[in-house]
């Protein structure tokens, strides 16, 4: 966020006085036509805060005003709205609200200028009154963020807009893009207003084109060793299906064969006959590339400690996590990455997972930090951190995929991958990715319940759409 501060103080310092917030505005007002259909006629009413944030709305308001919308704006801090917007919003034939709940009663849409990217904490109760009742009243639209997230980190403490959509200016802030916070932003809206960020950012998203970059593709001289073996210990007598999602994970992950090591052999062979199988400890396995170990193997630490021993990467999730050590991990000379759920994650760290769903980003840094690894954070906002660096935020995840076992599949995609040979921080972020695109793809357009073996199974089709 300090850089977005930085990149707009140097664009202001070359513009004329206003001219950003202009085209923040003019962005706003055509975002808020669309969705509004017809404006001539229509009723919008702004809420307006005390900052430049409710400048924004004011000025976005003037300019549907003057195409035929009712605009009233309703003043949060009345001596201290921004004067420039309040004047043009009145020349524009806006007024200011004398009766909000009767306003709000009646609107067709509503504004969220009560604060941006200068708020500090959740909404004050006045604010936050406001906000519920403009949420039961019309669609809101907030301006940059919805008033009261935290744009550095997606906390919410206290009260937050819950908005329809929402109109962001010249870069997304990680309060759009972590959970809680992004669930209360809607669908976003990016607006250009001419910054110029530098190349390093706090976060980033992949996208389709930097995925098929970095997908493994066989070439004239690969052999199924060269394009690596991904060795998987999961399952037990217990959960035998963990074996099974996560092996159809890893033989859609790019990995040339997949080593499976563990009690669930038969189970493994009868769903996909393509499996190594070897029934000793992972050190007497064979040659892999990688290992993935953790998903339902229960209590089995002796398998751990030797797969932790190697000197490939090692990806760690579900029971596996349960007899680490920042220390254990740091000693190994190979990448390791771990693939924590919010829960597993609060055992990691020694605190609640209620801690750690409020403050993702920070939780993931400070995982990453303490056992000198990759953490791959997983839930509705799944966040990928390695030693420095941007944090990844992976944007193709959909509820549907909160379903037994998905996170299974995930854990052999990703693995498999890292025997093919990507680092940890990519093989994280685009094993997330094809996995949420997979879940996309198999639960349809409509949405619909899936199956983490159908997640597997989709994995192809998730991989074409990237590469296509
Ligand atoms: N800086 C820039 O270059 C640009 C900024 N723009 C807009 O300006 C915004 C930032 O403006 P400001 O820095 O003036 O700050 P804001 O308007 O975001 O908020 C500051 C005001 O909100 C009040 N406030 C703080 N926390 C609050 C809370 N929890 N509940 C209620 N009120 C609270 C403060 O008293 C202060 O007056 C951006 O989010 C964006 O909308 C745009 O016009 C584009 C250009
Ligand atoms: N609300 C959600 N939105 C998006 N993805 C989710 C949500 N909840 C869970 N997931 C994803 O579903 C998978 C579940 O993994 P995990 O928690 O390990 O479950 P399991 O152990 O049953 O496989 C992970 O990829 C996680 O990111
Ligand atoms: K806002």
């Amino acid at each position: 966020m300090e850089t977005v501060r930085a990149a707009e103080r140097e664009l202001m310092a070359r513009l004329p006085e206003g001219a950003l917030m202009q085209r923040a505005a003019a962005g706003l007002a055509v975002a808020c036509a669309e969705l509004l259909g017809r404006v001539y006629g229509a009723r919008v009413v702004l809420l307006v805060g005390s900052g430049d944030n409710g400048g924004d709305a004011l000025y976005a308001g003037a300019r549907l005003a003057r195409r035929g919308a009712g605009v009233a704006a309703v003043l949060l801090s009345p001596g201290r709205a921004h004067s420039g917007g309040l004047a043009a919003l009145r020349s524009a034939g806006g007024r200011v609200s004398d009766d909000a709940p009767r306003d709000l009663a009646r609107a067709d849409l509503v504004v969220d200028g009560i604060v941006g990217i200068g708020g500090r904490g959740g909404l004050r109760p006045e604010a936050a009154r406001l906000a519920r009742v403009a949420r039961e009243s019309a669609p809101v639209v907030a301006v940059d963020l919805p008033s009261g997230v935290d744009a550095d980190t997606g906390e919410v403490s206290g009260e937050a807009v819950r908005a329809d959509a929402t109109v962001t200016f010249g870069a997304y802030k990680p309060g759009l893009l972590v959970d809680p916070a992004r669930e209360r932003a809607g669908a976003l809206r990016l607006v250009d207003i001419g910054l110029t960020l530098p190349p390093e950012a706090a976060m980033e998203a992949l996208q389709h084109a930097d995925v098929a970059r970095l997908l493994p593709r066989p070439s004239a001289e690969s052999d199924k060793y060269r394009r690596g073996v991904v060795g998987v210990v999961a399952g037990s007598a217990r959960y035998p299906g963990a074996a099974v999602l996560a092996v159809a994970g890893a033989l859609r992950g790019g990995a040339g064969a997949v080593r499976y090591v563990g009690p669930a052999a038969d189970a493994v062979l009868a769903r996909f006959p393509e499996t190594l199988v070897h029934a000793g400890p992972p050190d007497k396995a064979g040659r892999v590339q990688a290992w993935v170990i953790g998903p339902g193997i229960g209590d089995e630490s002796d398998a751990l400690e030797d797969v932790l021993a190697s000197d490939v990467p090692v990806l760690v999730d579900a029971d596996g996590l349960r007899f680490l050590t920042p220390r254990r991990v740091r000693e190994r000379a190979a990448q390791t990455l771990l693939t924590p759920h919010a829960g597993e994650a609060a055992a990691l760290l020694g605190c609640g997972r209620a801690e750690v769903e409020a403050a993702r980003l920070a939780s993931v840094r400070e995982l990453a930090r303490s056992f000198g690894a990759t953490v791959l954070l997983k839930g509705s906002t799944t966040l990928v951190a390695g030693a420095g660096g941007p944090v990844r935020v992976n944007p193709t995840g959909t509820g549907w995929l909160a379903t037994a076992g998905s996170g299974d599949v995930l854990s052999g995609v990703t693995g498999s991958l890292l025997a093919a040979g990507l680092p940890a921080l990519d093989a994280g972020s685009v094993g997330a990715y094809l996995h949420g695109l997979a879940a996309r793809r198999a639960a349809g357009r409509e949405g619909a319940p899936i199956l983490a073996s159908e997640v597997a199974a989709h994995l192809d089709a998730a991989w074409r759409d990237v590469t296509d």
